[in-house]
């Protein structure tokens, strides 16, 4: 079965069934339960470019493969690698879930009128089995991460905005422990998706980038216990010098096991 945005009336949603059998639905697609599907084909309105990446890839059972077309330079940051200028958190997050590859260019001369904006067709497969991995201890670390993608971390994890709210989690989750005899282990496993699809990134195409006056305002803080925890456990793994513009899926996935070993969580 496969499931189709479809054209000529606004908010049509078309699922197709096996044979002659063709099931129209009316709706909101961000808004509606979608039914079982293997396959989607979308020509999508690119304002729900990223909500409904994600709605898609929360869908369970996971389809097999969705063929969509975006607005290029989403389809770009969907796609894109470490070290690539629009490698952020939409691309990590996506492909934490899915392998994306770029199929084709449409440039916007295709159309009639021609839009302002080119577009890109890309494939999305599921990734199968997902990831064993808490959603929101993942996209909480992504998001400090590309915040300032390319400062070192050394300097991304000495601001002080960033240490207080991991020293209020720290401090949380060890007051919870001692409130129950220190039998939470971890923090349950996350597995709810839609915590990776608030990436606001379909209108606002800026690239992240580093803002220095935002780092007078934050500044970096005096030493402390909390602080040599943290930094401790960027030297542990050596991503100290590291910048995240460059760190894999692997990478990103080691550096919150050793957060999370230490007791430092994101969420
Ligand atoms: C870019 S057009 C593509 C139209 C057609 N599929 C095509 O390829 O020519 C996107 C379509 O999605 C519809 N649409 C917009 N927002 C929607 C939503 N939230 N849910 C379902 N359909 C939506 C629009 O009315 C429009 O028909």
């Amino acid at each position: 079965m496969s499931v189709a945005l479809s054209g000529c009336a606004k908010l049509n949603l078309t699922v197709s069934g096996n044979g002659d059998v063709m099931q129209v639905i009316q709706g909101d697609v961000l808004k509606c339960d979608l039914p079982y599907f293997d396959i989607c084909v979308a020509n999508i309105p690119y304002q729900i470019s990223s909500p409904l990446t994600f709605k898609l890839l929360s869908h369970r059972p996971m389809f097999r493969c969705a063929v969509i077309m975006f607005q290029r330079e989403f389809a770009m940051r969907l796609v894109a690698q470490p070290g690539d200028t629009l490698y952020c958190r939409l691309g990590v997050n996506t492909q934490l879930l899915a392998r994306v590859s770029h199929l084709l260019k449409v440039g916007k001369n295709n159309f009639r009128p021609p839009p302002k904006v080119d577009s890109s067709v890309v494939r999305i497969e599921p990734r199968k089995p997902q990831p064993l991995v808490n959603f929101k201890e993942w996209d909480g670390l992504v998001r400090i991460c590309f915040n300032r993608k390319n400062k070192t971390l050394g300097s991304i994890f000495r601001q002080k905005s960033v240490l207080s709210i991991l020293e209020k989690n720290y401090k949380t989750l060890q007051a919870l422990q001692l409130s129950q005899n220190g039998s939470i282990e971890d923090k349950e496993t996350a597995l709810d998706v839609s915590a990776l699809g608030d990436t606001g990134e379909d209108l606002n195409m800026e690239i992240d980038d580093d803002d220095e006056e935002m780092e007078v305002e934050d500044g970096e803080t005096k030493g402390s216990e909390f602080k040599d925890r943290v930094l401790g456990v960027l030297k542990q793994g050596s991503f100290e010098e590291k910048r995240s513009s460059k760190l894999t899926q692997a990478d990103f996935m080691h550096l919150l096991s050793l957060f999370n070993k230490a007791g430092i969580h994101f969420s």
